[in-house]
């Protein structure tokens, strides 16, 4: 069987007085392709933000490359999700003052990779990612799917385990969605990643491995897909 890498365990959280997450249980495999659906509210970015260390829970365990996150401090947590981990969110959050390849080299740079090798990583994932054009442009001058198509390759040039995409596609035109699909889908198959993605359309969610539909903070569904 295919090691876990994320495993969320009787996961709770509120937010004052809403309760966003009643007790979810998820586990996904390295290399699997999961999709989170449900109604607006349902507690999908609550759980894609818990899985990544942003939010700690108030109750349950998560537990990310084998490793509680709850014995694992913020400096840790913040070098895991430049390593081993991307986010991808609705909207690119790209560096505005960046270019396009300085961008995709950041996170590489940050973990201080040498500069000239992470420049020549970061144009490279700028090709394979259909965008070599944006390289030496600032996120402001770039269309929309030319900034998630540049939030990809920033997640994908570090190698992660895991791809946890909040909407990725929610800012796009449904041609605009399905290359930005096709294009995630491809990179984190050939990287050998897991997905986690989160999103309302039911054409996305019918692409991944297995839909975990919550429902009021549950898990009310947990559905491998043909
Ligand atoms: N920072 C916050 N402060 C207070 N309440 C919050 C906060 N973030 C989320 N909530 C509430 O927690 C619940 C779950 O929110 P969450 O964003 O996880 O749902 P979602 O399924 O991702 O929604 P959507 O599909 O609309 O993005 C909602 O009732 C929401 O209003």
């Amino acid at each position: 069987m295919a090691e876990q890498i994320l495993v969320l365990d009787g996961v709770q959280h509120a937010y004052r007085r809403t309760v966003a997450l009643r007790g979810v249980n998820l586990a996904v495999a390295s290399g699997e392709v999961v999709a989170v659906t449900g109604r607006s509210g349902c507690g999908k970015s609550t759980l894609l933000h818990v899985a990544a260390g942003l939010v700690r829970p108030q109750g349950g365990r998560v537990e990310l490359f084998g490793q509680d996150l709850a014995g694992v401090g913020d400096d840790e947590r913040a070098r895991l999700r430049r390593t081993r981990l991307a986010l991808v969110l609705q909207f690119g959050q790209l560096v505005d003052e960046l270019t396009g390849l300085d961008n995709v080299a950041l996170p590489l740079l940050l973990d201080g990779h040498d500069p000239a090798a992470s420049r020549r990583l970061a144009a490279e994932r700028l090709e394979r990612c259909g965008v070599a054009d944006v390289a030496g442009v600032v996120p402001g001058e770039m269309s929309g799917g030319q900034q998630q198509r540049v939030a990809v390759a920033r997640a994908l040039v570090t190698g992660p385990q895991l791809i946890l995409a909040d909407e990725p596609t929610g800012s796009l035109d449904s041609l605009g969605a399905r290359d930005l699909l096709d294009l995630l889908l491809a990179e984190t198959v050939s990287t050998g990643s897991a997905l986690v993605i989160v999103t309302h359309d039911n054409e996305v969610a019918a692409r991944a491995d297995r839909e975990v539909r919550l429902a009021d903070g549950t898990v009310a569904s947990d559905v491998v897909l043909a």
